[in-house]
């Protein structure tokens, strides 16, 4: 290849190594499934026949729509080293957004063990800014940030010297290597000493309240709370805690800290604050008067650093002379730290991370899911793509004029007000898309269609580590806030069907599309686990008699892809019973948070509800932990959801007790029967993989336990569905 010498690439991009294979077994799928239709398409099925039609017609369509995940993967490399040597320390600007809603879901321990680790980042201290939006006002976590300000001056010099890793104080005194030679064992226990008098410090302001708390530290800032009456209804709060601006801003070492801004927009109850995307917003607008930096990186406040070097491989891309003017971001997978061996609740989005976004990225580039994604500050502005265009990031840096602090603060508080967006395109055409649960995703969308790429990057190291959810209330609510906002994408102005068709690769409009489809698979999921159970039941067979040559495409679906799911989950480094319990999880959020997403969408459309964001709970209680720990399903909670579940479950067991009860009764002949074999196994899964919810409702005795009454309600409305359903 001829190359222009003096251009290094600074990332290269591998295509999956077994495609070809993958490919053939694709289709081989794929001709089952056409049979399938067939079978269906040319016999009777019985007076609900119909509904296992088109059940059968969705699932295979949908199976369709996923293979654009896996089709074309892709994965992507950095060259660290040549970006250092072509910049040296030459590099952009990066502002770094924390979010944060909700002290008691979002402890400010947490909160700032994150922001501590994004300020240890191996970068050039000028050029780094960290922003804390705090939705909630809290001046909890307003203190919490102001002792982490004077903490950073130790915790930084001491990450830098160590190369410490992870970054997160928490998260590395609680990994605590032993990579400390003798005569470093004192820095390290003074520095754990301060982390330490800091969190006590902190626990005690928490305990204290609000008052006891401004004596406790004398800082002009607390004064701003004097006004504020809830977190619903206060002014707009800026606080500038380091100015990396200010030379003599520096660690205990002599070396410069990065900029730290704390910001509670203005709220109020008249004026709606659009959730994270409304942060979001004001951050941009504020950071632009601070430090203006051509690359934005925004995390949740749960999702703290865990590899120092994360800014460096966004840049690679950002900075790669062929290809970097025309991504516009660079997403990290979602990676937990709590995730236990067999993952319960199916909580590490595994084959999410390690397949399904690999596959988008060879299509033109993953969602954007609001965590862990570097944006370019002039697209996430709503710029649009040219070819001509290059990244302008030299010209973007500030006139760092010399206005006092304070000053500076007053100035631009009102870009944090509630009335500055009004008659704006602010969270329309610019900043951060309004009106969608998930505004990253539809935001994300939007840019892409302005003909931009995105890039999924998954390095081994993982890049930032959050918190997933501990408990089955948690995943499903969560589940739901998703699939409901990629519903109303979908149905939206910025469909990727109509909005994307033309603009994006039709490859990344099907990936899209596998997302914006997960509720409506409610339906087909529904029908499989009931109606199949119930003519068991009542001896009427629905699917091809084993005997029949019908009965093999059938089979080969059934089998192979069984064995793919569970071959796909192992490659991406799960268990074989983290597979199983995924299956479970599966089953329940298509059961359950679908079900509620479409129904909510729908009367959303109908003007009778509103958005909702559900802040996901950071911290559990100890029992909840513990159970957690020993991956023993939370069933203690009482929600509508729970009752379908396991009135699904109730249902399925009865059908098949009462098949065996028939077949017992008839010596064994109803059993074996070729006819039923389908739906026996159908009816048996079903019910192997609800044990754990039987045994919440039946033995357990901890407070995980299923309560009483919703068992006694599902169970009393299985068996009138078991006993009238079929009329
Ligand atoms: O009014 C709000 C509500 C939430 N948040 C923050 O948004 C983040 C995500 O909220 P969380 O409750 O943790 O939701 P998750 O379901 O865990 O979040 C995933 O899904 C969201 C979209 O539904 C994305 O925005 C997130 O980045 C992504 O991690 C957190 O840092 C919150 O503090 C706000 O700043 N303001
Ligand atoms: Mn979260």
């Amino acid at each position: 290849m001829k190359n222009n010498c003096s251009y290094a690439p600074l990332f290269e991009t591998k295509k999956a190594k077994c495609s070809l294979i993958y490919k053939l077994y694709s289709t081989s799928i794929f001709v089952s499934i056409i049979f399938i239709w067939l079978y269906r398409a040319t016999h009777e099925n019985g007076k609900l026949g119909l509904g296992i039609f088109a059940a059968e017609v969705w699932f295979g369509l949908y199976w369709i729509l996923t293979q654009s995940l896996r089709w074309n993967r892709v994965y992507r490399n950095t060259f660290k080293d040549a970006l250092s040597k072509r910049y040296g320390n030459d590099l952009p600007a990066v502002d770094i957004f924390v979010c944060t809603a909700d002290p008691e879901l979002e402890p400010p321990m947490m909160v700032i063990n994150t922001v501590l680790s994004v300020m240890a980042y191996d970068y050039p201290p000028e050029n780094l800014s960290i922003y804390l939006s705090d939705d909630a006002g809290s001046d909890l976590t307003f203190y919490a940030l102001l002792e982490a300000s004077s903490f950073a001056k130790h915790w930084i010099p001491f990450c830098k010297r160590f190369k410490v890793e992870p970054p997160s104080p928490e998260a590395y005194f609680r990994s605590e290597s032993d990579q400390f030679e003798a005569c470093q064992h004192e820095y390290l226990a003074s520095i754990k000493k301060l982390y330490q008098d800091m969190e006590n410090r902190i626990e005690l302001a928490k305990k204290l309240g609000k008052t006891s708390k401004s004596t406790l530290l004398e800082h002009k800032g607390f004064s701003k709370w004097d006004s504020f009456s809830s977190p619903g209804d206060h002014d707009a709060i800026l606080q500038i805690l380091i100015d990396g601006r200010d030379s003599e801003s520096k660690d205990i070492e002599g070396y410069r800290l990065p900029t730290l801004v704390y910001l509670a927009r203005e709220k109020r109850p008249q004026h709606f604050h659009n959730f994270k995307a409304g942060a979001m917003n004001a951050l941009i607008r504020v950071s632009s008067e601070i430090s203006n930096g051509p690359i934005i990186l925004n995390v949740d406040c749960d999702m703290y650093s865990n590899n120092s070097l994360s800014i460096r491989d966004a840049l690679c891309f950002f900075l790669d002379e062929k290809k970097g003017h025309e991504i516009a971001f660079v997403q990290f997978p979602q990676n937990f730290y709590n995730i236990t061996k067999n993952e319960l609740y199916g909580g590490s989005l595994r084959v999410i991370s390690e397949v399904e976004f690999h596959g988008l990225d060879g299509y033109g580039g993953p969602l954007y899911i609001g965590t862990g994604c570097f944006h370019r500050r002039d697209t996430l502005c709503g710029r649009k793509f040219t070819k001509e265009s290059r990244f302008e990031w030299k010209e973007n840096s500030l006139n760092r004029t010399k206005e006092n602090v304070t000053d500076l603060e007053n100035r631009i508080e009102e870009l944090a007000s509630c009335t500055f967006e009004q008659n704006t395109h602010w969270g329309h055409e610019i900043g951060v898309k309004y009106g969608c649960p998930v505004e990253d995703v539809i935001t994300g969308l939007s840019i892409q269609c302005l003909g931009w790429k995105s890039i999924y990057f998954n390095p081994k190291t993982k890049a930032f580590l959050g918190v997933a959810a501990t408990s089955l209330d948690q995943i499903l609510v969560q589940h739901k806030r998703w699939s409901e906002g990629d519903l109303q994408i979908l149905l939206s102005k910025y469909s990727p069907v109509w909005y994307g068709f033309g603009k994006i690769n039709f490859g990344l409009i099907m990936g899209y599309c596998t997302y914006c489809f997960w509720s409506p698979n409610c339906f087909a999921t529904l029908y499989y686990s009931i109606i199949p159970s119930l003519y068991l039941l009542n001896g009427i067979s629905l699917f091809p008699k084993v005997s029949s040559l019908w009965f093999l495409p059938f089979a080969y679906v059934i089998v192979s892809e069984t064995l793919y799911s569970l071959g796909e989950y192992l490659y991406s480094g799960g268990t074989a019973l983290g597979w199983w319990n995924e299956q479970r999880i599966w089953l329940y959020k298509r059961t359950s948070s679908y079900l509620f997403a479409v129904i909510d969408t729908f009367l959303k459309f109908v003007n009778y509800s509103k958005t909702v964001f559900v802040v996901s709970a950071k911290v559990s209680d100890e029992e909840v932990l513990r159970r957690y720990k020993d991956e023993k399903m939370e069933f203690g909670v009482n929600s509508p959801m729970l009752f379908i579940l396991s009135t699904l479950a109730m249902l399925n067991l009865f059908c098949f007790i009462g098949k065996v009860v028939k077949a017992m009764a008839s010596k064994g002949s109803g059993f074996v029967d070729g006819a039923m074999a389908l739906q026996i196994l159908l009816c048996g899964v079903l019910v192997l993989i609800n044990l754990p919810l039987y045994n919440a409702a039946l033995f357990r005795k901890d407070k995980g336990r299923m309560s009483s009454s919703v068992a006694l309600k599902s169970a009393l409305v299985a068996l009138s569905l078991c006993t009238y359903g079929f009329l």
